[in-house]
């Protein structure tokens, strides 16, 4: 069985303040790391084989899978770190809080922003984007460029390579893999996986800390999705 499994890091200082994150490297939240916790555990519950994992290069997602390989005893799995699974960059909306943007441009234009497939955000002043560009976290995402704001097309473009090259391999080779991303760049992993359209795209939101099931037939083609039930809400339950 070609099995994968989505999953959004838990809440971040950012997610709780309801601000653009894009490529800022906040933390957790102790919401977070106990949701990361309940990840592990009902993954762990089920008996989910997971034999690699991949992360973008943020410690929202890193640390969230440090916590569930932890709730899962099983610390010695590959953790991966790809930067091109970072969340989308946000452009000049980078730390701005979503309300106070609502109220400046207005819903409609937020909106658009935030969940259409082709706009991308105003652009980051390229004085503020050298400080992504330089950095080692960012260093690939789009490799040779100064980065200033990304739509969800351009995730999408960087995201392709990702799965062509790591994600998809390791699918075939019958291993258990989990990508541990950030809101955006997991839609854009399932506009991809899914052929989904531009219009349906707008209207998915990817919430934190909920696992996404995926199985593939031998072309790899997928076979179903679904949301795996937290083990709160079922108790034991055996999936796999
Ligand atoms: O701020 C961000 O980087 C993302 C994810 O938290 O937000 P949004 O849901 O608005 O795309």
């Amino acid at each position: 069985m070609h099995r994968l499994i989505l999953i959004r890091h838990g809440e971040s200082a950012y997610n709780a303040d309801n601000r653009f994150t894009g490529w800022t490297d906040v933390d957790l939240t102790p919401l977070g790391m106990a949701q990361a916790r309940a990840v592990g555990a009902t993954l762990r519950a089920a008996g989910v084989a997971i034999d690699v994992a991949f992360t973008s290069m943020l410690k929202r997602t890193i640390r969230s899978q440090w916590i569930i390989c932890e709730a899962m005893d099983r610390m010695w799995l590959p953790i991966v770190p790809d930067p091109r699974l970072n969340e989308r960059h946000y452009g000049a909306l980078t730390g701005l809080n979503k309300a106070t943007a609502e109220r400046e441009y207005g819903a409609a234009q937020v909106a658009a922003w935030r969940r259409s497939f082709a706009v991308a955000p105003p652009p980051m002043a390229l004085q503020d984007a050298r400080a992504y560009a330089d950095d080692p976290r960012n260093r690939g995402a789009r490799a040779g460029e100064i980065v200033l704001s990304e739509s969800l097309e351009d995730v999408v473009r960087r995201v392709r390579p990702f799965w062509e090259e790591l994600a998809a391999p390791a699918l075939r080779e019958r291993r258990g893999v989990v990508i541990q991303a950030h809101g955006n760049t997991i839609r854009a992993l399932i506009k991809h996986l899914e052929g989904m359209s531009d219009d349906d795209i707008a209207t998915l939101d990817v919430p934190n800390a909920t696992p996404v099931v995926y199985e593939f037939d031998a072309d790899m083609h997928v076979r179903r999705r679904y949301d795996m039930p937290a083990v709160s809400d079922e108790g034991r339950h055996s999936l796999f």
